[in-house]
């Protein structure tokens, strides 16, 4: 029997990543977490948004059982599931994202990762009580709970060397030392952080609030564990922030290094303890060779590389370029990729360790090809503007976050790239995460047109010096942005006009329309012309740029 709040319904509606919807009494209901089809016990906070209580009936994608902490673990979303239909079900999220958005997907491929077990290479896992005051803890969080932790000694995403130090970790604190209690700010073990290479290194770097503890029998304990790997580096970092995220204020090295090595498609990488690394190393060599082969040949081109982590994408693909530039914050990535090109021999790549936002600004560069992997967040909405104003034939744009990549892709599109490939890849397996990549251009003519001509001195043939000097008097200008005519239009008329209104009388005067503003965005607003006022002030802006004659 439903009591007052908690409502039961059909999950008729998901969308990315990972919410719901339910219909009840002709309303709306939106949840987080939830499967097309399940029947669902939720809880009613507001008249359209619920927390999801209880999973009464399975749906019917889930046809399986592959993971015993699947009812409470929150780091999994589909285990329940075949991966063969893992892979559909995201992509059609994906697809049900981009169309929402107007952006029409042709021959969208999804592909599924190489491998959907065993395949992370990193774990964050958090020390706390299993129940609230109940027993030590060590894994990760529950699925819908702020502080309890589930162990996860059989989680199959990872390899079994994980699970054999996650649980030895737990059993040798539980009972000699507290979690830290985030809420009272009280307790010493914060996290465990595992890292584990393709062949076989291990790096491992217990966090703590400052404690008086000696750690170096924990330390040595962890060396005589049974593993298939090697442990490289054992670290302990100290972290008194009330910030839940691994803020590294005191990093000791008890034995070893403090970075692993790692190989990737004929090149060595070093990845040091908090720099980013693709978490799924064998779905990162497909997603980097997607990439390579979405770009063709970069020999002869300039590349720029932002966002770059340890520069494995600067090297993987700008291996084949004339030169190659990454820009990355986080200034250990930096000198961990300076220190890859050295160990790959690679003597066309270099790193400025900055934040995007401001090396672009100032960066004095003609980059031939972008390529862009931002967090989360996507690009800085403050920083793109300046990136499309490099102008370079391609960007390449890697995301691991399909609404964020919408919202920039449309920016792209606005300023005349058109997408030239789309694809999709499960870099994370059983996860609601997915990976998507474009490739954008602007570098194909409109159209082609072939002449014959005969180069000479003789009669009917083209002079050699009268083609140099015709070269001169085309060679281009500076080329003149919506917003170039927008900013003369505002100081000479004293008015706005839309990009929309340029792109129509450019394209009434027969102009290429490289950078129009796209039919997504034209698509959403009511269809509007310009003013003969308008007209002639955006004619007179062609004229003074020198656009038209
Ligand atoms: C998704 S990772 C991509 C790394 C790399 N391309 C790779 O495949 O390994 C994003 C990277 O962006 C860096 N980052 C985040 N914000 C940044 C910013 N504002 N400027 C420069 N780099 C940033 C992060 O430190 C991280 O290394």
């Amino acid at each position: 029997m439903q009591n007052k709040k908690t409502i039961i319904g059909t999950v008729g509606k998901v969308s990315f990543p990972n919410k719901s919807e339910i219909e009840y009494d002709e309303n709306k209901i939106v949840f987080k977490g939830g499967i097309l089809g399940q029947e669902v016990e939720i809880k009613r906070v507001r008249r359209s948004k619920g927390k999801l209580l209880n999973v009464v009936q399975k749906s019917k994608w889930e046809t399986e059982a592959n993971c015993v902490h699947s009812e409470v673990c929150g780091g999994c979303t589909y285990q329940n599931f075949n991966y063969d239909d893992e892979v559909v079900y995201k992509k059609n999220l994906i697809t049900n994202l981009f169309e929402g958005e107007g952006l029409k997907l042709e021959n969208f491929e999804f592909l599924g990762s190489p491998n959907y077990k065993h395949y992370r290479n990193k774990m964050e896992y958090t020390f706390s009580d299993e129940y609230r005051d109940g027993p030590l803890s060590l894994g990760l969080h529950m699925r819908n709970k702020f502080y309890e932790v589930v162990n996860t000694d059989e989680c199959n995403i990872v390899h079994s060397d994980f699970n054999v130090i996650r649980a030895f970790t737990r059993d040798y604190f539980d009972g000699t030392l507290p979690p830290y209690q985030k809420m009272r700010h009280t307790g010493t073990l914060r996290h465990l952080l595992i890292r584990r290479s393709s062949i076989g290194e291990i790096l491992i770097n217990i966090v703590t609030a400052s404690s008086e503890y000696d750690f170096s029998d924990y330390f040595e304990e962890l060396k005589n564990l049974n593993l298939e790997g090697n442990i490289v580096g054992l670290l302990h970092t100290t972290n008194d922030s009330l910030s839940d995220a691994i803020v590294p204020e005191k990093v000791d090295i008890y034995f070893g290094r403090d970075y692993i090595y790692e190989e990737l498609l004929g090149l060595k990488f070093k990845v040091s303890v908090f720099s980013f690394f693709q978490t799924n190393t064998e779905s990162a060599k497909v997603l980097y060779s997607m990439g390579e082969n979405m770009l063709g040949d970069l020999k002869g081109k300039v590349l720029l590389d932002l966002y770059s982590g340890t520069g494995t994408i600067t090297q993987i693909l700008g291996r084949n370029a004339k030169r190659a530039i990454g820009v990355e914050i986080v200034e250990e990535a930096v000198e961990s990729a300076r220190e890859n090109v050295k160990l790959n021999n690679l003597e066309n790549i270099e790193f400025i360790c900055g934040d995007v936002f401001q090396v672009v600004k100032d960066l004095d560069v003609k980059p031939d090809v972008i390529v862009l992997d931002p967090p989360r967040d996507g690009i800085n909405p403050r920083a793109i503007e300046n990136i499309i104003n490099f102008n370079p034939e391609e960007f390449l744009y890697i995301s691991c976050n399909p609404v964020t990549f919408v919202r920039d892709v449309q920016e792209f599109l606005k300023r005349g790239y058109r997408i030239e490939e789309i694809k999709g890849l499960d870099q994370f397996p059983r996860t609601n995460h997915v990976e998507t990549v474009v490739s954008l251009s602007h570098k194909n003519a409109d159209s082609h047109i072939n002449v014959n001509v005969e180069f000479g001195d003789e009669e009917g043939q083209i002079p050699i010096d009268e083609i140099a000097r015709k070269a001169e008097e085309y060679r281009p200008s500076e080329r003149v942005t919506y917003k170039i005519i927008q900013e003369y239009i505002e100081n000479k008329y004293n008015f706005k006009v839309h990009t929309a209104y340029i792109a129509e009388v450019k394209r009434d005067l027969g102009l290429p329309m490289y950078d129009a503003p796209n039919t997504v965005e034209e698509l959403k607003q009511e269809r509007k012309h310009p003013t003969p006022e308008k007209v002639e002030a955006i004619k007179d802006a062609l004229r003074h740029f020198v656009v038209i004659q």
